[in-house]
C-alpha cells in the first residue's frame, strides 16, 4: 500500500480491480467455451466429412455393381405401385358410382313401396306378396351396400399401405432446400441502387439450378449440392407444403413425424414454418391463405384427414415450447422460467409431465395457442434475449387414434408394447428405437375424444403419434470478437445443440447402437420423431447473398450429411418394401423406365 494512502480506499480500489479482472476472466472462460463449442462443431463436421468419405469409398464399389439393378428395382416397384394405385382408383370410382346407383334405386323402391302401401291400404292384404318382394329386395340392397362399404374400406387400407411403402422407399430422412429471394436488408450499409451488384456484399452467389440442385458460385469455385427437392426464390408456400403433405397421412398411419427448418438468421425459417411476421391473424376460413407456412398448413391438413375418419376416433393435443440455453421453456404456461425435465419411466418411455398440453379440435385452436406461445416468447425475449431466433421453437401435435386394423395386428403381436396414460405431452419411446405408443381403450383414459365428444370405441387399440414442427435457432457462425455476456452464452448453447443434432444424424447414418440423443435437450426432446421408424424432413433455408456465404455453405453441408442418412436407410430398406410390393401385387406388366424413387 502506498504510504499515506487511506487503507479502506486502497482495499476498495484493489477489490474493484480484482472484480474487473474476475469479470474479464469469466468472459474469457465463456469465450473459450464458445470457441470450444465452435471447434467441436467443426470437429463434428470434419468427422462427418471423413465418415462420409470413408463410407462413400466403401459404398461406391458395391454401389457401382448393384446401382443399376437397384435403380431398375425401384423403377419397377414404383411403376407397379403407380399402376396399382391407378387401377385401384378406377375401381374406387366404379364402387362409388355403384353405391350412388344403389342408394338411388333403394330410394326409388322405398318410394314405390310407400306409394303402394298408401294407395292400396284397403287391399293391403291382397298386395302382401308385393310388400314381401319389396322387403326381399330391400334386404338384398342392404347386403349389397354392406359388401360395397367393406370393399371400400379394404380398398382404403390397401391405398394406405401403398402410400406407406412409397414413403418407405423415399427413406426416413428427407432434406429439402429453399433459397429465399434477395431482400432489401441484404444490402444493409450499401447504396440501395447497388443491391445484388457483382462485387458488393449483397451479390447473389447462391443459385437455384433445378428441382434437385442448388449451387454456390464464387470467383474461385462452384459447389453444387443435391437434395430431394430444391425450391427457388419464387416458389410459393403452397409448393413447399405440397411436398410435406404426404407425411400427414403417415402420421395417421402410425409414424412419428418431425419437420424442421434449419438455416442462419434471416434465411426464411420462420417464413417457411409459420408465414409472414406481419400477418398474425390466422385464417378461420377453410382454405389456406397464400402466405401461410408449414405449421398452419400441416394443422389444416391434419384436421381435414381426421374429418374423413369415423367420428370420435381421433383426438389432438398441442404443446408449444422453446429450447433456450439448453432449457425447455413451456410457452403455454404463465411461468415460462419453470424447469422441465424429460423423464424416463420404468418402462423406458419418455415424458415431460410438467409441460402444458391442450386438447384442440380445429386449426384455429392450434394457431391461437401457437400465437399465444409466440407472444410469450417475444415478451420474454425483450427481457432475456433480443432475437427470437436465439431459441429453438417446437410445436408438438400429439394425435391419439383408435388404431387402424394393421395396428390392431401389431398390438396382438407385440402385446408388450407400451401401456401408458395420456398425461403431459405424451412423449413416448422405446429406448433407442422410438415407436408410436399403443394401448387398448380399456387401459386408456376412458375420456371422450375431443373432435366429436364421442366415447372411445370399446376394446379398440389406441395409437399415439406425434408431429413435431421445429423452427431452429439461427445456425450462423458467431464471430468470437465483440460478442459478450448473454449473447455469447446463447451462441455457445446454440452451437452445442446444433452440433449435438449433427452428431445424432451422424450416429443414425452409421446405424450405431448408441445414438447420443441425450447430449442436448433439443435432440432428447425430438428423439421420438427423428430416430427409429420416425420420418424427418429437414428444410434448409438459404440466403442468396455473398455476405452470408460461410453460413450458407455450413447449412448446405449439414443438409448433405443428413442426406447420407436417408440414402443409407433407403438402400437398407428397399428389399423389404420391394418384397412387400411384390407380394401385394400380382401384376406382371413390364414397367417403363425413367421414373425415380423420389
Ligand atoms: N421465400 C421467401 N419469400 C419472400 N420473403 C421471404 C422468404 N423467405 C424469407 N423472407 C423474408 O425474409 C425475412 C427474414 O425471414 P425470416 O424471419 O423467416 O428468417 P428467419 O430465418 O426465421 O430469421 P430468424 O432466425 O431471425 O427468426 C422476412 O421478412 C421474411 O418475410
Amino acid at each position: 500500500m502506498p504510504l499515506g494512502m487511506d487503507t479502506s480506499k486502497f482495499y476498495a480500489n484493489k477489490s474493484k480491480e480484482l472484480e474487473v479482472q474476475l469479470q474479464r476472466k469469466n468472459e474469457r472462460i465463456v469465450s473459450l467455451e464458445t470457441e470450444n463449442a465452435m471447434l467441436y462443431l467443426k470437429l463434428a463436421q470434419l468427422r462427418g466429412d471423413v465418415r462420409s468419405a470413408r463410407q462413400e469409398a466403401m459404398l461406391s464399389s458395391a454401389e457401382l455393381e448393384d446401382s443399376e439393378q437397384f435403380k431398375e428395382e425401384v423403377v419397377q416397384k414404383t411403376v407397379v405401385i403407380h399402376q396399382d394405385t391407378k387401377a385401384l382408383r378406377l375401381e374406387l370410382d366404379r364402387l362409388k358410382a355403384f353405391v350412388i346407383e344403389m342408394s338411388v334405386s333403394f330410394q326409388l323402391y322405398l318410394q314405390r313401396a310407400k306409394a303402394a302401401v298408401h294407395s292400396n291400404r284397403a287391399s293391403y292384404h291382397s298386395h302382401s306378396s308385393i310388400v314381401t318382394a319389396l322387403q326381399d329386395q330391400l334386404v338384398q340392397l342392404q347386403q349389397a351396400l354392406h359388401d360395397v362399404s367393406e370393399r371400400h374400406a379394404k380398398e382404403k387400407r390397401r391405398r394406405q399401405e401403398l402410400h406407406n411403402i412409397l414413403m418407405e422407399l423415399r427413406g426416413n430422412i428427407r432434406v429439402h432446400s429453399r433459397l429465399r429471394p434477395l431482400m432489401e436488408f441484404d444490402g444493409e450499409n450499401e447504396d440501395s441502387s447497388g443491391l445484388g451488384r457483382p462485387g458488393t456484399r449483397s451479390e447473389v452467389v447462391v443459385h437455384y439450378v433445378d428441382d434437385e440442385n442448388i449451387c454456390v458460385r464464387t470467383n474461385k469455385n462452384t459447389k453444387v449440392f443435391e437434395y430431394e427437392r430444391v425450391f427457388g426464390p419464387t416458389e410459393k408456400q403452397e409448393s413447399v407444403f405440397d411436398e410435406v403433405r404426404p407425411m400427414l397421412q403417415s402420421l395417421l398411419d402410425g409414424y412419428n413425424i418431425c419437420i424442421m427448418a434449419y438455416g442462419q438468421t434471416g434465411s426464411g425459417k420462420t417464413h417457411t414454418m409459420l408465414g409472414s411476421h406481419h400477418n398474425e391473424e390466422y385464417h378461420l376460413s377453410h382454405d389456406a391463405h397464400p402466405d401461410e407456412g408449414v405449421i398452419p398448413r400441416a394443422t389444416r391438413e391434419l384436421f381435414r384427414l381426421i374429418e374423413e375418419k369415423p367420428l370420435g376416433t381421433h383426438s389432438v393435443e398441442v404443446s408449444v415450447v422453446e429450447v433456450y440455453n439448453n432449457d425447455i421453456r413451456d410457452l403455454l404456461s404463465r411461468d415460462t422460467n419453470a424447469k422441465h425435465d424429460i423423464i424416463t419411466g420404468s418402462d423406458g418411455q419418455l415424458s415431460i409431465p410438467t409441460v402444458t398440453s391442450k386438447q384442440v379440435d380445429c386449426i384455429d385452436g392450434v394457431m391461437n395457442l401457437v400465437q399465444f406461445g409466440l407472444k410469450t416468447r417475444r415478451e420474454s425475449a425483450t427481457l432475456i434475449h433480443e432475437h427470437s431466433s436465439r431459441s429453438h421453437l417446437i410445436v408438438t401435435l400429439t394425435v391419439t387414434s383408435a388404431a387402424p386394423s394393421f395396428f390392431g395386428k401389431s398390438v396382438s403381436l407385440e402385446s408388450n408394447l407400451c401401456e401408458v396414460g395420456l398425461s403431459g405431452t405424451g412423449m413416448s419411446t422405446k429406448k433407442g428405437n422410438p415407436q408410436p405408443q399403443i394401448w387398448t381403450t380399456d387401459q386408456g383414459p376412458g375420456k371422450p375424444l375431443a373432435a366429436t365428444g364421442a366415447p372411445w370405441p370399446n376394446q379398440q387399440p389406441l395409437v399415439k403419434t406425434k408431429l413435431q414442427l421445429v423452427d431452429l435457432a439461427g445456425s450462423e457462425c458467431v464471430g468470437m470478437s465483440g460478442v459478450r455476456g448473454a449473447a455469447l452464452r446463447e451462441a455457445s448453447y446454440i452451437n452445442k445443440s446444433l452440433s449435438a443434432l449433427a452428431d445424432v444424424l451422424g450416429a443414425l447414418a452409421e446405424h450405431r447402437t448408441h445414438v447420443p440423443y441425450r447430449n442436448s435437450r433439443l435432440t432428447h426432446f425430438l428423439q421420438d420423431s427423428i430416430g427409429g421408424d420416425a420420418k424427418l424432413l429437414i428444410l434448409l433455408c438459404v440466403s442468396p447473398a455473398q455476405r452470408y456465404i460461410t453460413e450458407s455453405l455450413q447449412c448446405l453441408g449439414f443438409g448433405q450429411r443428413a442426406r447420407q442418412v436417408q440414402r443409407g436407410q433407403t438402400k437398407k430398406r428397399l428389399p423389404s418394401s420391394a418384397e412387400k410390393v411384390a407380394s401385394d401385387t400380382s401384376s406382371g406388366t413390364r414397367p417403363r423406365s425413367g421414373s425415380s424413387s423420389r
